[in-house]
């Protein structure tokens, strides 16, 4: 159909938060189809005018999220370069980055969490098929598109969105511990094993309520935990805590493939149902 953009920019003080080079309104887009009117939301990706020389891989980012469609994968309708500015038009996903919604103190159940994870496994596989480096896996980058209430049955639903400004021009020890050690010495040696890597971080945001892993950390002490070896704070649950070392392992060969970590998120989800059925028998 032929899109006409017509974009009510949201003031700027209503800009829905910073990215690290962007910053992002709510808008909407008009689409006139057979005639007929139809206004979507949509989320407006400002690149920053000093961050020009980023713009190429602004529009990298926006070009890949473009070319491949997956349930998980953030839409990406387009670029438009409004004279100076460059903006990415996405779907306006509901409820906003997952570290933010995590943050706000949400309860959310350990099954919500490994069926988030359990997505965004899924998505990195299908990634992983059409052999793309997604490079910026983490949970600002996972948008929360449906909240999910397990007592009505109902499942979060998360987008992966794109990778923003490439690692390459990002600050990348501002990336540590999400971005895998091998990138700090080659950052253009992105391979999916470093998606893997990033995974592992983002499972264990999840499972911290957003909170970032090495938080209060300064550079100094970030490229310390990768020298010497480092390994996030285990989680009590043994399962969950290996499914991390192992993602996060600083022997890329050595990572899980998608499918054995989609493997070991089922069974943690067994496991987790059970000791659910069981506290239930024994409160019985
Ligand atoms: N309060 C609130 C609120 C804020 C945003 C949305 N929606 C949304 N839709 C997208 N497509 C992308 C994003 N992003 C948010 C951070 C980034 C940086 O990556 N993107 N947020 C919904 C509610």
């Amino acid at each position: 159909s032929h899109i006409q953009l017509c974009i009510h920019f949201s003031s700027k003080e209503e800009s829905l938060g910073q990215g690290s080079f962007t910053r992002i309104f709510k808008g909407c887009k008009t689409d006139i189809r057979d005639g007929e009117k139809h206004v979507t939301e949509v989320l407006l990706k400002e690149l920053d005018v000093v961050h020009k020389n980023c713009w190429e891989s602004f529009f990298e980012a926006a070009s890949l999220m473009s070319q491949i469609s997956h349930k998980h994968l953030l839409l990406v309708y387009g670029v438009s370069v409004h004279g100076v500015k460059n903006i990415m038009v996405q779907e306006f996903v509901k409820y906003g980055a997952l570290d933010l919604y995590l943050k706000r103190g949400r309860s959310v159940s350990v099954s919500w969490k490994l069926d988030v994870a359990k997505q965004l496994a899924s998505a990195l596989n299908f990634l992983e098929e059409k052999n793309i480096v997604h490079g910026n896996i983490c949970a600002k980058n996972l948008l929360l598109a449906r909240e999910g209430d397990p007592s009505q049955g109902s499942f979060p639903f998360i987008k992966l969105s794109d990778p923003g400004i490439s690692v390459v021009m990002l600050v990348i020890l501002d990336r540590i511990p999400w971005v895998a050690p091998e990138v700090l010495e080659a950052p253009d040696n992105m391979t999916l094993e470093c998606d893997k890597w990033s995974f592992g971080a983002t499972v264990w945001e999840i499972f911290n309520n957003g909170n970032a892993p090495l938080r209060g950390c300064d550079l100094e002490q970030k490229q310390q935990f990768y020298e010497n070896f480092q390994q996030l704070p285990p989680s009590q649950w043994t399962e969950l805590a290996d499914l991390i070392s192992q993602c996060m392992d600083y022997q890329a060969a050595f990572r899980p493939s998608c499918r054995s970590i989609i493997r070991q998120l089922n069974s943690l989800i067994t496991s987790d149902k059970n000791r659910k059925m069981l506290c239930t028998f024994i409160h019985e």
